[in-house]
């Protein structure tokens, strides 16, 4: 498990921009030692905004998108195509502006496809497509470069909210019902799945995150507080702007 560092930048653009430059840079070094990169995707306000930086630099050329595996680490059980979707804010701001290979892509099953309306289906489902990519002889999951993940006023990531059965779960994708932030029916990574992940980066922005995310790089507990029980083998990486760290404990803060 790796210790925690946290990148501060100025505002949601200059952070948004700097995701997408490392998220760049990650893939070509994954591309450069492997021949292929992983990136685990996130939903929510500024992963769509670094998407969309992404898409706008020119260095994302350099990256040879053929070879990039796509995952997600949680999706709105909804129907495909839903603007709500991660998958469809993802496709827009970025999938559908660079060359992947579409059977690189692997979004979370939608409501209305082949594994039903039963999100205990399409999270089964989901844990064998993850499954079929799998490393020989490592468990059920193929390798991660790099996952992503929001983190919600209340301290979730992916769809893992405080308190829910989720973290009681241990397959490596759940369903989740009864979400408190809608919509009610979710899948999810469990926090087991991703802290599998090379590199875990948590990014966040606005004053509305500040507390969740002081309290997790403080030690809160994961049950109360998702964010604070994720950490990527290698690296755990939090890109905050100013608002939503403000609550970071002097001594982890790197201001840029
Ligand atoms: O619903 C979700 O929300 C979180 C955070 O979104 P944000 O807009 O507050 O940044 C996101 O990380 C998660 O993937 C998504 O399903």
């Amino acid at each position: 498990m790796s210790e925690a560092s946290v990148a501060v930048h100025a505002d949601a653009d200059l952070l948004a921009q700097a995701v997408a430059a490392r998220l760049v840079v990650k893939l070509l070094d994954a591309q450069a030692d492997r021949g292929q990169a992983s990136v685990v995707l996130t939903g929510g306000r500024i992963a769509a905004a670094v998407y969309r930086a992404v898409a706008a630099l020119p260095a994302r050329d350099a990256v040879d998108w053929s070879r990039v595996d796509v995952w997600w680490g949680d999706e709105r059980f909804l129907p495909a195509g839903d603007p709500e979707r991660n998958e469809t804010q993802a496709r827009a701001a970025l999938l559908d502006l660079v060359p992947l290979d579409p059977a690189r892509i692997h979004p979370m099953p939608a409501s209305d496809g082949p594994a039903g309306p039963d999100p205990e289906a399409a999270a089964a489902g989901y844990a064998e497509e993850l499954g079929r990519a799998a490393r020989p002889g490592h468990a059920a999951l193929p390798h991660f470069d790099v996952l992503m993940l929001g983190v919600g006023e209340d301290g979730h990531v992916a769809s893992v909210f405080p308190e829910h059965p989720v973290h009681y779960e241990s397959r490596p994708v759940s369903a989740v019902r009864g979400s408190p932030k809608p919509p009610p029916v979710r899948t999810t990574l469990t926090l087991p799945a991703i802290n599998t992940a090379e590199e875990v980066w948590l990014v966040a922005s606005g004053a509305d995150k500040a507390r969740a995310v002081g309290m997790a790089l403080a030690g809160a507990g994961p049950v109360q507080l998702p964010a604070a029980g994720v950490h990527g083998v290698a690296r755990t990486l939090w890109l905050l702007d100013r608002a939503a760290a403000a609550d970071v404990p002097p001594r982890l803060r790197s201001l840029r």
